[in-house]
């Protein structure tokens, strides 16, 4: 070595001959391009290290290969590119190769009835991986919504019923009165219990779209109440209706959402996962739910 030449520590031998399942880099900052927006990103971009005797592997390979992605718009085949460049620059030394985004979607919302929108976002990862040459794209989305407990429904309409009955029981039944009685907390004492909701979607793709707006959207109309943006008095006593016609326990919500998942031409499996955070109880109400496509 002269003065000139840079020592290459990846490039000596390692002291201990092992293999590593996964060496890279964890939190880059890049932007990428979904559905026509930029947006801003982290990157998790590693490979398999088989070459047990090499020292270490070559970051900057990987780092800049991520260069890719800020140029093109981000579908399972530029993902797959990337994850063959890393191996390309990694030739001998690894057979796998892996790449996490993490980001925030934002996706513009209607209000229910007013002529109004707002922002929502989405948090998601999108997480490729080319092993054993076998190419897979899998999304974790997260989608809130509000869930009225079906039960609690049922009780707080009994409860009105009974003071229903209290109130007219000597009485010649009026329709003006009762529709006073209607609109009054005195005779509608009782309501249901509602809670913010939220659906974590693990889904492996196939096909060429990466589909995250569609997932998202079948998922927000399977379950009727998707949280909103904008909202004016009109669209919240929408939203009191919606959730009236779509009072949910956990296990309704699963279902739900595994139906319209299986649906998805974009969906080859899923591992789907409903939190209630319960306003009864200080702990949260759970259902999973997990399928896989049938080979064709
Ligand atoms: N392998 C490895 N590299 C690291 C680590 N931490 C920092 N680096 C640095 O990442 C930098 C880039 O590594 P390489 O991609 O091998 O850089 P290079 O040798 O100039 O590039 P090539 O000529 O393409 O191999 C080096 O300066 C390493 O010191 C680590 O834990 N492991």
């Amino acid at each position: 070595m002269n003065a000139l030449t840079l020592p290459d520590i990846a490039a000596q031998a390692s002291r201990q001959a092992l293999p590593l399942d996964w060496v890279g880099m964890c939190g880059i900052a890049l932007p990428i391009l979904i559905d026509g927006q930029r947006l801003t990103a982290t990157a998790d971009a590693g490979v398999s290290l088989d070459d047990g005797t090499a020292r270490g592997i070559h970051m900057s390979r990987l780092y800049l290969a991520l260069e890719m992605l800020d140029q093109q718009p981000l579908t399972p085949a530029l993902l797959r590119n990337v994850l063959q460049r890393f191996l390309d620059s990694h030739e001998d030394l690894s057979k796998n190769a892996y790449l996490r985004l993490h980001t925030n979607l934002l996706l513009k919302r209607p209000a229910l009835v007013s002529p109004l929108a707002g922002w929502k976002g989405y948090p998601v990862s999108i997480e490729a991986r080319l092993e054993n040459q076998m190419f897979h794209v899998e999304l974790k989305i997260n989608v809130t919504y509000s869930s009225t407990c079906p039960c609690s429904a049922a009780l707080a309409r009994q409860l009105i019923q009974q003071q229903f009955l209290e109130d007219f029981a000597d009485t010649p039944l009026q329709h003006e009165d009762v529709l006073t009685w209607l609109g009054s907390a005195d005779g509608i004492v009782a309501t249901p219990h509602s809670q913010r909701s939220s659906a974590q979607l693990h889904v492996h793709l196939r096909g060429e779209q990466l589909a995250l707006t569609d997932i998202i959207n079948d998922a927000e109309a399977a379950l009727g109440t998707a949280v909103q943006t904008a909202v004016k008095r009109a669209d919240e006593q929408a939203f009191a209706l919606a959730n009236g016609q779509n009072l949910m326990f956990c296990e309704d919500a699963a279902r739900r959402l595994n139906l319209a998942l299986k649906r998805s031409d974009a969906v080859n499996a899923f591992h789907l996962k409903v939190i209630h955070a319960e306003s009864l109880h200080a702990h949260d109400a759970v259902a999973e739910s997990r399928w896989t496509r049938h080979p064709e």
